[in-house]
């Protein structure tokens, strides 16, 4: 579910009253996503995404996502623009949490995604990248190689009941990756995020992205290497080397990559991996009571971190080095 905050008929017009959308027609709450609450909102004017933020994500960073929202919905990416108000802010408030009201994006996201839309997102990711270029805020990566020995530390004591000998070797992965993460890649504002659950498709065709909300300013290959973790293996956790050429070569289309790029996919790729098994792991170990979230298999992230670690160069991934 991500309907954490109740809102009432009389607060939500309130609220729809201070944009130039028309009077409020209808709205339900959308069970889809775990971090925010959203709405779909029906006015005269069409249908909008209405999203209170929750506690994991920090008030002082909505101007960052917003922006960038904006921004990059004027370059022509497509995304949800948030609407501004009449007093001139993207930003509200309402039942007490910090809300924003967003332009609804058509299209669904694919529940196994197959190589076509691989290379499609491949092409509209460096697409993306290339629209940030120039946008002027910057949001440094919460969940980078810095961050990750904060979050092992939460979990080592219990790593070990979600698998055997689990802790240990986390413990020897951070340590590898602290020694050789690189810090001179190509940067800008990557998604940082970007699940099939958070790219919309038309039919076989590309129709946006959303979620905004773990974008921040790091190197454009991490955010290539995320995507080959959540795109390109299959149910059964084997990789899927096809797929993985089509969302490289994609992305080359637009944006090639460099020399150095290249050379430590790899090691991106199996960062991206320690990445999500850190943040399902504490989820894994820390599910509130009472909640109706569904925490997320950190082994999937094991299996595939394996895999990046045992790849010697892209020819893992269906390039020629
Ligand atoms: N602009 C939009 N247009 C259309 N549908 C949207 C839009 N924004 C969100 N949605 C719908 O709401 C659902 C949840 O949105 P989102 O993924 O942003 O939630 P979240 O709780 O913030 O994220 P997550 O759990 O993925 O981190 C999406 O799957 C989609 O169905
Ligand atoms: N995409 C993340 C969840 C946070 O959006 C995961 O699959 O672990």
């Amino acid at each position: 579910m991500a309907v954490y905050t109740d809102v009432s008929d009389e607060e939500l017009a309130a609220f729809v009253a201070r944009y130039d959308i028309g009077g409020l027609l209808a709205f339900k709450g959308i069970a889809e996503g775990v971090e925010n609450s959203n709405f779909l909102v029906h006015t005269e004017a069409g249908y909008f995404i209405l999203t209170l933020y929750e506690k994991r994500v920090d008030p002082a960073d909505l101007p960052f996502f917003l922006n960038l929202m904006r921004h990059l919905a004027g370059k022509g990416i497509s995304c949800p623009t948030p609407l501004v108000a009449r007093n001139g802010e993207m930003l509200g408030e309402l039942a007490g949490r910090p809300a924003a009201m967003v332009t609804f994006l058509d299209g669904m996201w694919i529940r196994r995604p197959r190589t076509v839309h691989c290379a499609g997102l491949g092409e509209g990711l460096a697409k993306f990248h290339l629209a940030g270029a120039d946008f002027a805020m910057t949001r440094a990566n919460s969940l980078s190689v810095g961050d990750w020995r904060g979050l092992l530390d939460l979990s080592l004591e219990r790593a070990d009941e979600v698998a055997p000998g689990l802790g240990g070797e986390l413990s020897h992965e951070l340590a590898h990756l602290e020694a050789v993460w690189p810090s001179d890649l190509p940067s800008g504002v990557i998604h940082a995020d970007l699940f099939p659950d958070n790219v919309f498709f038309l039919g076989d065709t590309l129709s946006g992205f959303i979620d905004f909300y773990f974008a921040c300013t790091d190197a454009f290959a991490y955010d290539v290497a995320i995507c080959l973790n959540a795109w390109c293996f299959e149910a059964d956790l084997s990789f899927n080397v096809t797929k993985a050429r089509a969302m490289l070569n994609g992305y080359r289309s637009v944006r090639d990559f460099t020399p150095e790029e290249f050379a430590i996919l790899p090691t991106l790729a199996r960062g991206a991996a320690l990445r999500f098994l850190l943040t399902r792991l504490h989820d894994w170990l820390n599910v509130p009571e009472g909640a109706l979230v569904t925490p997320k298999d950190p082994t999937e992230y094991l299996k595939k971190l394996r895999f990046h670690r045992d790849a010697r160069s892209v020819s893992a991934y269906g390039l020629d080095e």
